[in-house]
């Protein structure tokens, strides 16, 4: 760990950790003025400059003549002690080379550039000399995002064309190009706005969190409240004591449509709109945000998983919202369980975590039920609001043609819907038309050539799709085995189809789909969910997207297509994820003044995770899953660890993964095991084949060294990756 904030003269040799892929912070000598340890610094590395930060005092094994000079320290705050303990832990946590943690924490555009320097493009009101296509494109893009400005690759992206195409555009005025404004402040919070009047447990919850807040120390609390308990309106308690201390704050979603709701609430409670960063905001915004926060003037950040590699003056509070959802593990590049780095960022700066969820993860409840995380409960929905009815349908009894998935059971409840006015959800985790297209003719089906997976389907963009790595193709009319034309076939449901037999079954109703690949940018779904709240369908259909937290008012009745789907596979999680998702999408059912209903199609309504949703009794299914998984020593009772060995020859990456069981003796000194080399269940990605090992230790065991330990024996041919994912959540 980094010693004391320290100052250093002009001449002295520090040590600057760049985000270059090196093992190690390389020595250079303050410049002109000295530097602090933190601050941000260019400095020459072979003809390049690159950014940096000064992580401490040299190293000392170089003659200070020898070293280079820091070119320049740039005009932010340093980083701050807390933060730089951050990356330190959290690199050694996930067990990622230093240098790629920092990378997360300088990804603000434009920060090594001086201010009069960058230029930023908008609409213009010319029109263009000469129309093209891709003019067009360029046009489009910046008339669907108005008021906001673009950095040149940006806006170029955007529209899917080369920066020339948007520089042709300046001389007719269609576009403006524009020296970068000055990063306007954030308005003000006022913490002390009244906010809405609380209901009794909601009044109590809230005086937890604040005492919490107001300790000024670390800790986590676990608060756990029914779809609708009003939640938000709780945790904006503990935000509105962080401001309040004069404190940070930081609220992470899982889902950036979740945002547009979220912002309107803040600005409710506290009289304007937070900082947000995330994917759908443009490089100015970003580069506005990471700036303001390191200074501290922007007070409440709403973000994704990244916003917790921002550079906090002052951190007072994190919450992560909907803790249990899986999207807050990052799943490539660095992996990391943002809900778990939250944990580590707050205890490094000494602030408080609220982790809020309905349906708590097992890991989280069971730092509750040791007493390391804090637990407060909401067991009732907000006013008059309550919880909606839950009910199978048993598919064994239902009388259902050929290609059709809504029983009829199912219709009827619909029907009653509409006649009344109010909403549907149907619910399919399945994204496209049709998981598996085959040929009538031989049989085959469609699999990507670069990745062992089916293509999927995708009617509304008439491609299929590889969900494995994005590579998409036309829809063949041929079968592409046996060439055989207009036999190609949709087998099973996705998302698309399920709206299209809705279509078919109610003609006149408004059907909505929400699905992640339908919407082009972020701004778009948040513009479909909020006009959907606002009652813009009378049925929707939905893939998980649905399930995150949304508020609609009108909907009283939620369909699941098939309760059955998350239970098939062997994956340690399969029946906690299946008792979330499901508890959560029918909690999007009779939130306001109507109660709702939720009906679970199901072929097995006797088994006992169905029952277990059916019960409502999340405490028994928790200990039952908490019971079980201690028997078997595995996760949140042992460690685990994936590691995924890559390479274009299968045989090497097997080569690899034997020659790491066949020596284990660091694993087996804290008493873990390996299980593998096997090839992984998806063996083959983007070309790639892939092999996994699968390491279990116990709970209290030093994994992370003992790995660092046994891989590095290894020495990797050099078309082999090696990823290890600390506490994976997808075994794929
Ligand atoms: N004290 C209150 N006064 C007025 N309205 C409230 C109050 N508490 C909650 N509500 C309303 O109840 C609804 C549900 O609240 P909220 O979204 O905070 O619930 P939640 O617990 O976060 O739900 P979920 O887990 O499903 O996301 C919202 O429309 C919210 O505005
Ligand atoms: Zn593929």
């Amino acid at each position: 760990m980094t010693s004391m904030t320290r100052f250093h003269p002009p001449g002295a040799p520090v040590a600057v950790l760049t985000t270059q892929p090196l093992d190690r912070a390389l020595d250079y000598r303050a410049p002109e003025g000295g530097v602090e340890d933190g601050a941000f610094v260019e400095v020459p590395l072979g003809p390049r400059k690159v950014l940096g930060v000064v992580w401490g005092a040299a190293a000392g094994d170089w003659p200070v003549e020898k070293l280079r000079p820091i070119l320049r320290v740039l005009p932010v705050p340093p980083m701050a002690q807390a933060f730089r303990d951050f990356i330190e832990r959290s690199a050694a946590y996930t067990l990622t080379p230093l240098p790629a943690m920092l990378r997360l924490g300088l990804r603000a555009p434009g920060l090594g550039e001086a201010p009069g320097k960058r230029r930023v493009y908008t609409l213009g009101t010319g029109e263009p000399d000469r129309a093209t296509a891709a003019r067009a494109a360029v046009i489009d893009a910046l008339q669907s995002r108005p008021g906001d400005v673009f950095a040149l690759s940006e806006l170029a992206d955007m529209a899917g064309v080369s920066s020339g195409v948007v520089k042709g555009l300046l001389k007719s005025g269609a576009v403006l190009e524009q020296a970068t404004p000055r990063d306007a402040d954030y308005p003000t919070l006022d913490p002390q706005r009244p906010g809405k009047t609380l209901a009794e447990d909601q009044i109590a919850a809230a005086e937890g969190l604040r005492t919490s807040v107001k300790s000024g120390t670390y800790g986590t609390t676990l608060l756990k409240g029914v779809t609708g308990s009003g939640k938000t309106e709780v945790y904006l308690e503990a935000v509105a004591e962080a401001l309040a201390q004069g404190r940070q704050a930081l609220v992470l979603l899982p889902e950036i449509a979740l945002t547009g709701e979220f912002l309107t609430r803040v600005e409710a409670r506290f009289g304007a709109r937070p900082a947000e960063w995330h994917s759908g905001v443009t490089q100015a915004e970003r580069r506005r945000c990471w700036t303001h926060v390191a200074t501290g003037q922007a007070r409440l950040v709403v973000g994704a998983r990244s916003s917790l590699f921002l550079p906090f003056r002052s951190l007072g509070l994190i919450v992560v919202d909907e803790e249990h959802d899986t999207s807050y593990k990052q799943e490539d590049g660095v992996l990391y369980s943002a809900r778990d780095m939250a944990v580590l960022r707050a205890s490094c700066e000494g602030a408080q975590v609220i982790l809020a969820t309905a349906t708590p993860s097992l890991e989280s409840w069971a730092n509750a039920e040791l007493g390391k995380y804090a637990r407060l409960d909401l067991t009732s929905r907000f006013g008059d609001a309550v919880m909606p009815k839950l009910a199978t349908i048993d598919m064994r009894d239902e009388q259902l043609p050929g290609g059709r998935w809504v029983s009829p059971t199912l219709q009827r409840a619909i029907e009653a819907r509409i006649i009344e006015g109010e909403q549907s959800l149907i619910f399919l985790n399945r994204r496209g038309y049709a998981p598996v297209t085959l040929c009538r003719a031989c049989g085959q089906q469609v699999a990507c050539h670069q990745c062992d997976a089916r293509m999927v389907e995708h009617r509304f963009q008439k491609r299929l799709m590889c969900h494995q790595c994005g590579e998409t193709a036309p829809m063949p009319d041929a079968c592409p085995s046996c060439k055989v034309e207009g036999k190609m076939a949709a087998v099973g449901p996705g998302v698309e189809r399920m709206a299209e037999e809705v279509t078919t079954l109610f003609p006149e109703a408004r059907v909505a789909i929400l699905s992640s690949d339908l919407f082009g940018s972020a701004r778009s779904l948040k513009a479909k969910v909020e006009e959907i709240a606002r009652g813009g369908a009378d049925i929707i259909v939905g893939t998980q997207l649905v399930a995150k937290g949304h508020n609609f008012p009108k909907l009283t009745l939620v369909g699941v297509i098939d309760a059955d789907l998350g239970l098939q596979g062997s994956d340690l999680r399969a029946a906690e994820r299946t008792f979330q998702l499901m508890r959560q999408v029918s909690g999007r059912a009779g939130r306001a003044d109507k109660p709702g209903v939720a009906l679970m199609q199901t072929y097995q309504p006797e088994h006992p995770v169905i029952r277990a949703i059916l019960s409502g009794d999340e405490e028994s299914f928790l200990r039952e899953e908490a019971d079980q998984r201690r028997a078997a020593g595995v996760p949140p009772y042992g460690r685990m660890a994936g590691i995924v060995i890559s390479d274009t020859d299968g045989a090497t990456a097997f080569d690899v993964g034997n020659a790491l069981a066949r020596d284990i003796t660091p694993l087996a000194a804290i008493g873990a095991e390996v299980y593998g080399p096997a090839p992984a269940p998806i063996a083959r990605i983007r070309g790639r084949h892939r092999v996994r090992l699968l390491v279990k230790a116990p709970r209290q065991a030093p994994i992370q060294p003992a790995l660092a330990d046994w891989v590095g024996r290894i020495i990797l041919p050099r078309s082999t990756r090696l990823s290890i994912d600390i506490d994976p959540q997808s075994f794929l």
